[in-house]
Order: C-alpha cells, then sequence, then structure tokens
C-alpha cells in the first residue's frame, strides 16, 4: 500500500450546544462530501471507556476455544474470529434493545467467574449511544431543512434499534509496511457512531477514490452515514467507503454502534426529500431493508460488508448510471424513475 494519504478535515458538533444555522449547514456539507462528521460532549466519561477497554481486553486475550463457544454459527454473529473479515480483526456483537441480556449470555459463556459488571456498562453504554443516534438522526433531518424533521422523524425513524460491535485489531508483530485491519466496505446502518482509541487507523475514500485518514480526536466520537440513510436521503448524505489500516505493531480496539432501520421497512425516501435543490431524480427504487441485508450476506463479494455491492446495486435505479460511479459492477435494476 503505498498511496499518498492526507487527513479529512470534518467538523465537530457540539451535541450539547442549541443548534446553529451554521452547525446545520456544515454537517450537511459534511454528510455530502465525507458521510462523516465528530460529535463533542456526548456525554459518555473516560471512566466508561477505560472500563468498557480493560473488559474488553480481558475478554479478546481468551482462547481461541473459548471465545469459539459463541460462534459464528449461521444462527450467531456474536463472535466473529479473525480470518473472516481479516487476519487480524475478530469482533463480539452485542444486541439491542436488551444490551444487558446480550453481554450477559456472552459473559456467561466465557468468564469463570459470573459477574455483570460488563453487562452493566454495555448497558449504560447501549442505552447512551440510543438516545445518542435518535438526536443525532433528528439533527440529520433539520440540516435538510424544510422542517423535514417535524414531518418524518416519528413516522420514519421510530421503531429503529441498534447493536454493538466491540473490535479488536491485532496486528503481525513484525509489522513492516501498515496492513488492512478491515477492508473497504459501506455500513448498512442508518448511522454508525465510532469510538477509536488513539492509535487511529480509520480511513475514508474520497469521492476521487484518496483514502484520507480520520484523526483521532480526543474526547470525540465519530459518526458515519450507513446505506440505509444514503437511500432514504436520496443520497442527500453519503454512505462513504471507509476501512481499517494497522500502521503499527499495537493492538487497536474500537467500539462501533450502528443504528438500523427495523428489518421490515420499506425504505423510500419522501418526496420533498427527493426534490431538494432542484435534484427531481429518484435514486432509488424502493426495498425492504431486510431484503438489502440479505443481498449482502448472500453475496460473495459482499461478504462482512465488503464493498463489491451495495445499496446502489440493489435498489439504485439508472440514474445512477450518470453518476460519480468507478464501481465496474453496477446491475440497474429498473429503468429511471421521477417523482
Ligand atoms: O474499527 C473502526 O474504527 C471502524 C469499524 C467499522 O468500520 C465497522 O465495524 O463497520
Ligand atoms: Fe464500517
Amino acid at each position: 500500500m503505498s498511496e499518498s494519504k492526507t487527513c479529512v478535515e470534518l467538523p465537530i458538533l457540539d451535541i450539547s450546544q442549541p443548534l446553529q444555522q451554521s452547525s446545520l449547514s456544515s454537517l450537511a456539507e459534511a454528510c455530502k462530501t465525507w458521510g462523516f462528521f465528530l460529535i463533542s460532549n456526548h456525554g459518555i466519561s473516560r471512566d466508561v471507556y477505560s472500563r468498557i477497554y480493560m473488559l474488553s481486553h480481558q475478554l479478546f486475550s481468551l482462547s481461541s476455544d473459548t471465545k469459539l463457544q459463541l460462534g459464528p454459527s449461521s444462527s450467531s454473529k456474536t463472535y466473529i474470529p479473525h480470518f473472516i473479515a481479516s487476519p487480524f480483526f475478530e469482533s463480539l456483537r452485542v444486541d439491542g434493545p436488551n444490551y444487558f441480556e446480550s453481554a450477559q449470555t456472552s459473559a456467561n459463556i466465557l468468564f469463570d467467574q459470573q459477574s455483570s459488571e460488563f453487562s452493566e456498562l454495555l448497558k449504560e453504554y447501549g442505552s447512551k449511544m440510543t438516545e445518542l443516534s435518535k438526536k443525532i438522526v433528528e439533527v440529520l433531518l433539520m440540516s435538510l431543512g424544510n422542517g423535514i424533521e417535524k414531518k418524518y422523524y416519528e413516522s420514519e425513524f421510530k421503531n429503529c434499534d441498534g447493536y454493538l460491535r466491540i473490535i479488536n485489531y491485532s496486528p503481525p508483530e513484525s509489522l513492516e509496511d501498515e496492513v488492512e485491519g478491515l477492508g473497504m466496505h459501506t455500513d448498512m446502518s442508518c448511522v454508525t457512531i465510532v469510538y477509536q482509541d488513539e492509535i487511529g487507523g480509520l480511513q475514508v475514500r474520497s469521492k476521487e477514490g484518496k483514502w484520507m485518514d480520520i484523526t483521532p480526536c480526543k474526547g470525540t466520537l465519530i459518526v458515519n452515514v450507513g446505506d440505509m440513510l444514503q437511500a432514504w436521503s436520496n443520497e442527500k448524505f453519503r454512505s462513504s467507503e471507509h476501512r481499517v489500516v494497522l500502521k503499527q505493531p499495537v493492538n487497536r480496539l474500537s467500539l462501533a454502534f450502528f443504528w438500523c432501520f427495523e428489518d421490515e421497512k420499506m425504505i423510500l425516501a419522501p418526496d420533498e426529500v427527493v426534490v431538494g435543490e432542484g435534484d427531481i431524480m429518484r435514486l432509488y427504487e424502493p426495498f425492504v431493508c431486510s431484503d438489502y441485508v440479505k443481498f449482502r450476506e448472500n453475496n460473495e463479494r459482499g461478504k462482512f460488508e465488503k464493498v463489491g455491492f451495495t445499496v446502489k446495486d440493489f435498489a439504485g435505479t439508472s440514474s445512477h448510471s450518470n453518476c460519480d460511479d468507478n464501481n465496474q459492477n453496477m446491475k440497474v435494476l429498473s429503468s429511471c424513475s421521477y417523482i
């Protein structure tokens, strides 16, 4: 990997302060260009992070045999071992809405001594992330203008739910060049909230195809738009390709929280959102959320969220053929539709 890289400058939204019009504009701009921004004053203390980190570190230090008791099997994706996403990636999933129960089920299998510390912490983290995700989606809808949030926040987003992935990256000890910890992918969520430690490594791909570093910024969380919101917003918000590269021979831990529509949700951008600023083309056919998830899961090239086929290939109208795309595998499902 020898491409030259640059850091991307993303706006920081102070979520504890009343919203200014200027913050909404820079947010809308960042979400259209990068699909990424940062959140400060999110209300999660350093202490909570260091306790989650300590317990997660203990958990990932257990033997493979112990961890493999959690999966992977076709019915359970709780634990993803090394060599599925990459040789250096493993993760533990904690499902909402009952984060305590989900974490405790794993803890009971993994740890000899019964303790609820891990599950209590994840319950707290899950509920904070839920509140934050709701706020973020509302703010994003506000940034679209025309009172879109008043009309559509409650009716469209009230049944969203989340899950958390605790990810442990362990690069080889003799690391000469950087390696990919998690390959290029887009998220299938509405929004994802990531906490990365000071080691960094998260990169976003620009529209021109250049990899840009998202440098860790103390005390902030990273938010990125996922495929579901890209489709719902008719691409007013971009679900960008991103990846994780490991540049130092040290462990990296991250917490990725995915806020998603319910499985049976039909995704169709409202007319007011499609029209926007003179944009009259509907870029996606209506589709059911779980059908897209299945499409990604069943698609060899889409395995583990690697980009190959994305929501554009699944439900994009032919309006997309005029767009930026350097994806050679565009599969147009139907002809252009106008509202
Ligand atoms: O580990 C990270 O920083 C990002 C993880 C990620 O992109 C994902 O799990 O979808
Ligand atoms: Fe991701």
